[in-house]
């Protein structure tokens, strides 16, 4: 990593490249491809199921070159050996960030600190693939005797985001042996998730997983508070129950919460105060940062949808991408690479939007959990010695379905002033399992149009009007200048194992983006401030602060709240 004194915008790499970049901006990428018939083979790669399509990107062999310098120069391959080796990478809360070790596999080793936590790991699966056994043998009842039914997980940002992602995308693989177990989300502390859920679910077999690494998230804790209450209100008067017989005897508010909650978390201490039976607390460590965590007890959502069989599939896949990241050279090494493509759009090419793009319907969560990985990851603006950057470092990123998103954002892609990268993603397979032969057929010619679609946008994206083969001058609100440029990535199909080989793809070229700006990815301070003014916020508005203290917006905010209150 660069030290103090030699920022990355110092290195004699980030120099060449800057010379470098005059140039090339004034190339347009079809040129590029024009020049060059084997650059798809130059800048594609294939690792784990997973095809890296880096060609479309608008750089040259000479980029690369100095890139790939850069990376050494920053020492990006030191800083892979420091992480996967759990030494304090997250160097502002002094710990390791070992999401590595969640997907280790049994008979790996790894010393952190004196101790071998591999153990420790696969204990705390072992624990977990108990609790999801018994949900699917119908075995977990509730206080009243029922199987449960419904999962509902209560927990925000790295606690809801990845689960709610990995289940959408492998919804697929539910096996099908097992007692139906719905798995829902809920995450927004305004309850809006939850009443819905309320209003709908039998509280006999609904079970509520608090999913908090801290166990102090206020969203989270209020959620859990409201289905609490819910829970106790209703299943105390059983007797009100439509199924329930008149002789029932009373249930204590003590076996409702013991039978209704389990708790994933970083703290039992905070699990048992809030009422979580210790048999029914899931934990994991400090060094798993909460963007980072599907992989261990935070994951619960999704073995319950999956199984754990593919549960540790997906952890297979992932620890193959890591694996390659740790051993292959850097100009081979797909998260490096595509780390590279981003720095050299960003702080070489002014290009500070960033869209993710999957054509695959399953993936409808993948942009959503990025942004958090992304964002909250390397959006910083201070050295990891505490000095200001002078360099750009994490671009605004967002997506959608990228079929979803030709009818809505493309318009601005194509045409619009702001230039941005994209990553499509898609399939390569899929439908293969669709037993109705006709149905099989139509479900797989939708699957070559979702891919001609996506091939096509790329294309466009890149060439502009040269996209198509016609003669003669076209209006200008008809004109698309192209040079866009774009990485494809393409799974040979979506399974757990390609899933957690995607996933770990983009958590390490997120580590390679904030070793080369110098900056920490593990740490969040910057939503810290946001919640303490919350509080005092809540203060005023419960009436019990200073309104005038407040700007005149604020006080407007609020005093058009109570004028409403008061309607
Ligand atoms: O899992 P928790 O401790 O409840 O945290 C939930 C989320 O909230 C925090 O504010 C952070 O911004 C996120 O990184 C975190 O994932």
């Amino acid at each position: 990593m660069a030290s103090a004194t030699a920022t990355p915008d110092t290195l004699p790499a980030w120099q060449t490249l800057t010379q470098h970049a005059q140039a090339l901006k004034h190339v347009h990428l079809k040129n590029l491809f024009g020049d060059d018939p084997g650059r798809w083979q130059q800048f594609t790669r294939q690792v784990a199921g997973l095809t890296l399509d880096l060609s479309k990107q608008r750089w040259d062999d000479d980029t690369l070159e100095h890139l790939l310098a850069l990376a050494e120069e920053a020492g990006v391959p030191g800083a892979i050996q420091a992480l996967l080796s759990g030494k304090r990478v997250n160097v502002s809360e002094n710990r390791p960030a070992l999401h590595t070790a969640l997907r280790l596999p049994a008979d790996a080793h790894l010393e952190v600190e004196g101790e071998d936590i591999v153990g420790a790991v696969h204990d705390s699966l072992a624990q977990m693939e108990q609790l999801v056994q018994r949900l699917h043998a119908g075995q977990w009842r509730g206080a009243t005797g029922k199987p449960i039914r419904h999962v509902v997980n209560l927990g925000v940002g790295g606690s809801d985001l990845g689960p709610l992602m990995v289940t959408h995308a492998l919804a697929d693989y539910r096996p099908s042996d097992i007692h139906p177990v719905e798995v829902h989300f809920a995450s927004t502390m305004d309850g809006s998730q939850l009443a819905d859920y309320l209003s709908r679910f039998n509280p006999e077999n609904t079970l509520f997983v608090l999913s908090s690494k801290s166990f102090t998230t206020i969203d989270t804790l209020s959620n859990a508070n409201t289905a609490r209450d819910w829970l106790i209100g209703r299943l105390t008067q059983h007797a009100d129950l439509p199924e329930a017989s008149p002789h029932a005897k009373p249930i204590s508010a003590e076996l409702i919460v013991r039978q209704h909650f389990i708790g994933v978390s970083a703290s039992p201490e905070k699990m048992s105060e809030w009422g979580i039976t210790p048999d029914h607390q899931l934990m994991f460590w400090e060094w798993v940062g909460g963007r980072y965590s599907l992989w261990g007890t935070i994951g619960l959502p999704i073995a319950l949808v999956i199984g754990m069989e593919n549960f540790r599939e997906l952890l297979a896949g992932a620890h193959a991408m890591d694996s390659h990241f740790r051993d292959a050279p850097l100009d081979d090494n797909l998260p490096v690479l595509l780390g590279l493509a981003g720095i050299w759009n960003v702080n070489f090419l002014d290009i500070r939007a960033h869209s993710i793009l999957p054509y695959d319907g399953r993936l409808e969560y993948f942009a959503a959990y990025l942004e958090q990985l992304e964002m909250e990851s390397n959006g910083k603006s201070v050295t990891r010695q505490g000095q200001a950057v002078n360099y750009s470092t994490c671009p605004v990123l967002w997506g959608q379905l990228g079929p979803n998103a030709q009818h809505a954002f493309y318009q601005l892609l194509h045409q619009g002033t702001q230039p941005v990268v994209c990553d499509f993603i898609a399939p390569l397979k899929r439908y293969d399992e669709v037993e109705n032969p006709d149905t099989r057929r139509h479900l797989k010619a939708q699957h070559r149009l979702a891919l001609a679609n996506c091939f096509a946008q790329s294309r466009v994206l890149m060439l502009g009007d040269d996209a198509l083969d016609e003669d003669g001058p076209r209006p200008e609100h008809k004109r698309y200048r192209g040079n866009q440029p774009s990485s494809t990535v393409l799974l040979d199909k979506l399974t757990p194992a390609t899933l957690g080989s995607l996933i770990a793809l983009y958590e390490h070229k997120v580590f390679v983006q904030a070793v080369i700006w110098d900056i920490n990815p593990f740490d969040q301070w910057g939503v810290e401030l946001g919640k303490q003014i919350a509080t005092d916020t809540q203060a005023i508005i419960d009436g019990e602060g200073d309104l005038n203290r407040m700007d005149a917006s604020s006080r407007g905010l609020i005093e058009a709240f109570w004028a409403a209150e008061q309607e």
